[in-house]
């Protein structure tokens, strides 16, 4: 689809001139990407027409926009003029570093300064939340703002919420995270509230004018505290975009904007985009619409697919269909699977490594023996010679990996697991982070809160208090001083007041407040944790963390927007030389790839899952979710289906289950791409439950006593 309005960049791809040696390595339609345009010759950007680059899963996506980076910067382009966005800050880390070696082989040891002077890369959000502070004064906000991740948020609004009265209604009022999920998608689909509730929340519609009541005043206390949410860094940013003397500005600024992941945008960072670039000159995007799966926070796939006609003339198309990721059998499976969506960029994703192994379907009998499988696999592909590194397991939702990772425990097999719990969502770091933010900005609440709390002697009334009279005073830090805090507090309070005055300075300088934070918050952890020493295991983490961030400022903004997908992802040295298992969210695996894969339960109602089958548009996603999963694979693929599983929303092992059908997007017409096993091979249904003779378990308790 979407040829009508687009330019058909592969049909200028040709019999190649002799390849710069740094390009050699790169198949035609990935070098006719790196070089499409003008920028060979010119390097400003000024003569690159728009370009939308559709690469199919394991096609080099990453690798062609490394390339197309570096051959800019090869050919004269300024860096410093460069804007990148990715969907990960990850992903950000991980283009710079192939930039990196990629332009070494023409620059030599020069090429370290070019790709630092890379700075304008990273996520949508901090690319925002960077460019907010440097236009804070244009846009009327005071340049100490502080971030609020999604819990805070959705404490705030509970705040408010409760400010309100309707957390007293009779007839009972959404929940704080549901309101936040409300105004979040209505913020990023650029949708009216009326829309949004009668499309997602149709059991919320009653309350539309409280909504919209209760929207009013969270965006008047965010703007009272000092505070933006996640949403306000697209919302004031493409408010900025609007106006036209500073969309003016920031074009100016910037010769070559390239946005990675591009299918998983929303309708408000391509309305910023488009602001930014409205004639699409310098712009690339770069991203395949059958991996679009991120729909809950807003993206759309209509962002790629209607890309090439916002301009005039349209953009080019290039796609890139060879994939060097996963073996003809598997791509022939995850091909067959995608088929099936409605709607598409055609392309036609071939591989040339040729493998008699078709994927696997694998049932098994439980949840139980699904792990016993996944285990015993694993290690035999150890045995064989494959770390566990290169192996992965993937799952719809995080709780499905329980069962196994007892088992893996049980069995010494070392696992990571991302897309869980994350580092920063735990108590002690996030009272650390909240200290941190609550000196930059003392008038922001939620932080204030909560580490007021960390004091003995202080509920949430005394804290309340302490707020009140910090935001009451001429200067904050003097509301501070001349509170008098409940004796049970005395014993800290001086210490208290000395720490955040001093972090409020900031005189110590960076990383040296996180240690003056840490000094004074360990001891109390101590009073509040049994764990406490484990805890200080992960502080320690997070001072190596903050050793690799320029300013605490820059600290705080990223790692509240794009925290760690797991303890080790930033954690560096220490798990370098370990081997361990990879657990993922299929959400999470996004991006990355395995030599061998197990998919858990491939079963309806896992994949797709029961909460998200409502609309065709909704069992897409469900489908491109399981193809994300599929085309991770590389030699090995094994899809799990458990015949039962237990139903969630019980307690663990409860006995409701049900019997479960492979899931719907492998009908029958597709199992001709897979081999089908049963295992334990000769029991298959050994751990279902069987008839036996009742056991005499009474007349055994009664003979205890006769
Ligand atoms: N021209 C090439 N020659 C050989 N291998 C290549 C080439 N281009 C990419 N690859 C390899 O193909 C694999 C997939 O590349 P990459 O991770 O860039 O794909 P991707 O398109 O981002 O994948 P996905 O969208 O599925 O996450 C990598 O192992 C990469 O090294």
């Amino acid at each position: 689809m979407g040829e009508s309005a687009t330019i058909d960049g592969n049909a200028g791809i040709r019999e190649p001139k002799a390849a710069p040696a740094y390009l050699a390595g790169l198949n035609p339609a990935q070098r006719h990407a790196v070089e499409y345009g003008g920028a060979g010759e010119h390097g400003s950007g000024v003569f690159d027409p728009p370009l939308l680059i559709i690469a199919g899963a394991g096609s080099g996506k990453t690798n062609t926009l490394a390339h197309r980076v570096a051959h800019l910067i090869v050919s004269g382009a300024d860096p410093r003029r460069m804007m990148l966005l990715t969907f990960s800050r990850r992903a950000a880390t991980e283009m710079q570093r192939r930039v990196e070696r990629i332009t070494a082989k023409v620059l030599g040891p020069a090429a370290g300064a070019m790709t630092d002077a890379l700075a304008w890369s990273g996520t949508f959000h901090a690319i925002g939340a960077r460019l907010l502070r440097e236009y804070a004064t244009d846009l009327g906000i005071d340049v100490d703002f502080t971030i609020h991740d999604r819990e805070d948020s959705a404490d705030l609004m509970n705040l408010v919420r409760h400010d309100l009265g309707f957390s007293k209604t009779v007839k009972r009022f959404p929940t704080k995270h549901t309101c936040l999920s409300i105004y979040s998608r209505a913020v990023n689909a650029t949708s009216p509230l009326g829309e949004v509730l009668g499309t997602f929340f149709p059991w919320c519609a009653e309350w539309e004018s409280e909504l919209q009541s209760l929207f009013a005043a969270y965006v008047a206390t965010k703007q009272k505290q000092n505070v933006l949410d996640y949403d306000d860094l697209l919302l004031y940013w493409a408010h900025m975009m609007m106006e036209p003397a500073l969309a003016g500005q920031l074009s100016d600024r910037f010769d070559h904007v390239m946005v990675d992941e591009y299918q998983d945008t929303n309708r408000l960072q391509s309305s910023i985009l488009l602001n930014f670039k409205p004639t699409g000159q310098g712009l690339t995007v770069v991203g395949d619409d059958a991996q679009s799966i991120y729909s809950f926070r807003a993206a759309t796939v209509r962002n790629i697919l209607d890309f090439p006609a916002h301009f005039s003339p349209p953009a080019a198309l290039i796609t890139l269909e060879q994939n060097y990721r996963s073996t003809q059998p598997i791509l022939a499976a995850a091909n067959a699977v995608i088929d099936l969506a409605s709607e598409r960029f055609t392309k036609n994703l071939w591989s040339n490594r040729a493998s008699g192994d078709l994927p696997a379907l694998v049932s098994v009998a439980d949840d139980n023996a699904q792990a016993g499988y996944v285990a015993d696999c694993v290690l035999a592909n150890r045995e064989a010679g494959l770390r566990l590194k290169a192996q992965a397991v993937l799952f719809r939702t995080s709780s499905h990996s329980a069962t196994l990772e007892v088992e893996l425990t049980r069995r010494n097999i070392p696992f990571v697991k991302f897309g869980g719990l994350k580092f920063l969502e735990s108590a002690h770091i996030k009272d650390l982070l909240a200290l941190l933010r609550w000196s930059q900005n003392l008038r922001d609440r939620v932080a204030g809160f909560r580490v007021a709390q960390l004091l003995p002697g202080f509920g949430p009334g005394m804290a309340a208090k302490l707020l009140d009279a910090i935001e009451g005073g001429a200067r904050p830090i003097r509301g501070l001083n001349a509170f008098r805090p409940p004796t049970a507090a005395a014993e800290h309070w001086i210490d208290f007041c000395a720490t955040i005055k001093a972090l409020h300075l900031g005189k110590a300088g960076w990383p040296a407040d996180l240690d003056l934070a840490s000094r004074w918050y360990v001891p109390l952890m101590q009073h509040r944790f049994d764990d406490a020493p484990q805890r200080e295991g992960d502080i320690a983490q997070l001072a190596q963390i903050a050793s690799s961030y320029p300013t605490r400022e820059r600290f705080l903004t990223e790692l509240t927007l794009d925290p760690p997908d797991a303890t080790s992802d930033q954690a560096g040295p220490p798990l370098l030389d370990e081997d361990y298992l990879i657990l993922s969210t299929i959400h999470s695996a996004k991006g990355q790839e395995w030599d061998s894969v197990f998919v858990l339960n491939a079963v309806d109602g896992c994949i797709p899952s029961d909460l998200g089958v409502g609309t065709t548009a909704e069992i897409d996603e469900e489908r491109r979710l399981l193809y994300v999963a599929m085309t991770r694979a590389k030699d090995q693929l094994h899809l799990m289906l458990p015949q039962r599983f237990y139903v969630h929303g019980q307690r663990s092992m409860g006995d409701r289950h049900i019997y479960a059908q492979r899931t719907r997007f492998i009908p029958n017409a597709l199992t001709h791409h897979f081999q089908s096993r049963s295992w334990p091979a000769a029991q298959a249904n050994a751990s279902l439950r069987r008839p036996i003779s009742p056991l005499d378990v009474r007349g055994k308790l009664r003979g205890m006593w006769g």
